[in-house]
């Protein structure tokens, strides 16, 4: 909230302040490519001397045919060919400046996209559960990460019209030296209040930035197939497109405004310019009327006066895109040096070895920057060749114990203890290598079916025959077989050639990524949601059988496969309320037992038929 404030406090300071980045900047432009830069610079000082070397070279031509006119052509000829030449040469500046820069330009951003990718798979789950770092993240992602060379490319505009600028000014300077002061006076006005303007646009872009990125989640509703469905079914289309138009419509009458200002400014700095430079012209034209000057030199004159005007607008307009730019440079950089989270990250050398125990002890936590425990005091203790079932009502805090245990999140208080060790001390990579995870919300990745299962275990993902093998697990060997290229069939509907799959198909295979890895520890959070009953009895039947000399943990609201389970284990609201085998919970008639009775009433369809039937009569 304060960094937003800095932001709406519009003065000097902060736009000041904003050029700190500017050394983060040029080392991301150096690391991109060195040489290339430094060749982009040198052309660019050397492409804004061009324009006066042309108007020399014109100057030095009219003025040899005026004193050479009827005498010696090789001085007309020689003055020609300088000409030629400088014209030629300034072309190929010129187009060898382009190529080069639009190689940076593809170069530099590639580099900007890798390094903000590289820093996303630093963070943790934490950070991706924050709004102020995701929302860093898709800032720097979707408005920073082409800036760096917008302020390079203005940099370089300011250069260049500086070059053009100071060498046609010296060309006056010969001339009369107070006209050149004339000449700068008027773009240093108007820059003072063109700075204005650019303040504020800034606060303007800033406060535009969550409707901004509201207006493009919009689109992105509206133009993925994501939630196609819904949208045709609740009939949103028309609804969410009125949303999108209407922020989008602010921001047009807001540039309406902006734009209004800028023009009026400019046309009145423009017709001062002009006025000022049309009063030099006719000086010069009453000087060559006197025979001060010569004629080539009455167009070298005319022609740096142009240039002069031309080149402060060039100038002002860069600096004004600086302004801008830097704004959002500021978020790229904000969010590439975001620190990372110690704890996880800190990499001991400590291996788990083969896990035979797993023990929470006293675990108790709560999601950064929320108040309320989703977990309290949660001790248990699951051995090798063991299988537990996690059972409660929603939001009971189950998931959270496998976030917790895949140190996806640092505990907060308590512990948890591997073969005895806790897993703070414990190497995260190594710990993870062991445990292989379906969760609730699995990801469909849309590449080939290879890959799908093969994520699962890199070090087999070219071994078509374990692939094959876990397929076989989970009940998908004749669904890869019967498709167009097995395993290497492209799935979902992104790509070409797409096949897709059905929801329990995508299920089965999330469930062969997890069977795929070697592990020790087997968790299925709601594994069977998308499966059939025939699949499901199947896939647990696969499941008992792959944690034979294991540990396996799921979670499931199914009593049907959960009564199966040697010990179940039943949370309410963070806490561990009751534990046993099926038998000694329906006895001891707690939750578990009146959850169970709840769905076993429904298979057996004695409640819900009755209440239907009542409410139809
Ligand atoms: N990233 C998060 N930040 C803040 N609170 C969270 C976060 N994730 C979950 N919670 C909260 O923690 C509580 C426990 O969530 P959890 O996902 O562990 O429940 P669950 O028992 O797995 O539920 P379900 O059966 O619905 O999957 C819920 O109240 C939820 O709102």
């Amino acid at each position: 909230m304060k960094e937003q404030s800095d932001y709406q406090t519009v003065n000097m300071k902060n736009i000041i302040h904003t050029f700190k980045y500017w050394p983060c900047i040029f080392r991301l432009l150096w690391k991109s490519d060195s040489k290339r830069l430094m060749a982009i610079i040198f052309l660019t000082v050397l492409s804004g001397i061009m324009p006066m070397m042309t108007l020399i070279a014109s100057q030095n031509l009219i003025n040899a045919v005026v004193i050479h006119m009827n005498q010696k052509f090789d001085y007309i000829l020689r003055a020609f060919l300088f000409l030629v030449v400088v014209s030629l040469f300034s072309e190929v500046i010129q187009a060898v400046r382009g190529h080069h820069e639009m190689l940076f330009r593809n170069i530099l951003q590639h580099q900007i996209n890798v390094s903000i990718m590289d820093k996303a798979i630093h963070l943790q789950l934490e950070d991706f559960e924050n709004a102020e770092v995701y929302d860093k993240l898709q800032r720097a992602q979707n408005e920073a990460n082409y800036r760096p060379y917008q302020v390079f490319s203005s940099i370089l505009g300011v250069l260049g019209g500086v070059v053009t600028f100071l060498s046609a000014a010296a060309v006056l300077l010969s001339w009369r030296w107070w006209v050149v002061c004339i000449l700068l006076f008027i773009p240093l006005i108007s820059s003072i209040y063109f700075v204005k303007i650019g303040q504020h646009e800034f606060w303007i872009q800033w406060v535009r930035a969550p409707r901004y990125r509201k207006s493009w989640y919009l689109n992105f509703l509206l133009t993925r197939d994501t939630a196609f469905k819904e949208i045709k079914l609740f009939n949103l289309g028309k609804h969410l497109l009125e949303k999108y138009k209407k922020i989008n419509t602010e921001f047009i009458q807001e540039d309406k405004r902006l734009l209004k200002r800028r023009t009026i400014l400019t046309l009145v700095f423009q017709t001062l310019n002009q006025f000022a430079g049309d009063m030099i012209v006719l000086m010069i034209l009453w000087s060559a009327f006197h025979g001060e000057i010569l004629v080539g030199s009455v167009v070298a004159y005319i022609r740096a006066v142009s240039l002069t005007q031309s080149h402060s607008q060039g100038i002002l307009s860069s600096i004004f895109s600086i302004y801008q730019n830097n704004l959002y440079i500021k978020q790229l950089f904000e969010f590439l040096e975001l620190p990372l989270r110690k704890p996880l990250d800190v990499e001991t050398e400590k291996t788990p070895g083969k896990i035979h125990t797993i023990e929470f002890r006293n675990v108790s936590f709560r999601y950064p920057g929320t108040e309320d425990y989703v977990l309290k005091n949660v001790s248990f203790t699951i051995h090798e060749n063991e299988i537990i079932a996690l059972v409660g009502k929603n939001g009971s805090g189950k998931t959270t114990l496998v976030k917790l245990l895949t140190k996806l999140y640092p505990l907060d208080e308590g512990d948890i203890f591997i073969n005895g060790i806790s897993i703070n001390e414990l190497n995260t990579y190594e710990l993870r290598e062991r445990i292989g995870v379906v969760f609730q919300d699995f990801v469909r990745y849309e590449l080939t079916m290879k890959e799908n299962i093969g994520f699962g275990n890199l070090k087999y993902l070219d071994n078509n025959e374990k692939l094959m093998a876990s397929a076989e697990l989970t009940g998908l060997f004749d669904i890869i077989e019967k498709m167009p290229k097995k395993l290497d069939t492209q799935l979902g509907k992104w790509f070409e050639e797409g096949y897709q799959l059905s929801g329990g198909q995508w299920q089965k295979t999330a469930l062969a990524r997890a069977f795929v890895r070697d592990a020790d520890v087997y968790i299925l959070d709601e594994p069977s949601a998308a499966l059939d009953p025939l699949a499901e009895s199947e896939m647990f039947q696969k499941f008992f059988e792959l944690t034979n000399q294991k540990i396996g943990l799921f979670i499931s609201h199914r009593f049907c496969t959960v009564k199966h389970a040697k010990k179940i284990i039943v949370l309410d609201k963070g806490q561990i309320v009751e534990r046993g085998n099926h038998e000694e919970l329906i006895k001891a008639n707690g939750l578990y037992a009146s959850l169970y009775n709840v769905q076993a009433r429904l298979w057996k369809e004695i409640d819900f038929p009755m209440q239907y039937h009542k409410r139809e009569a």
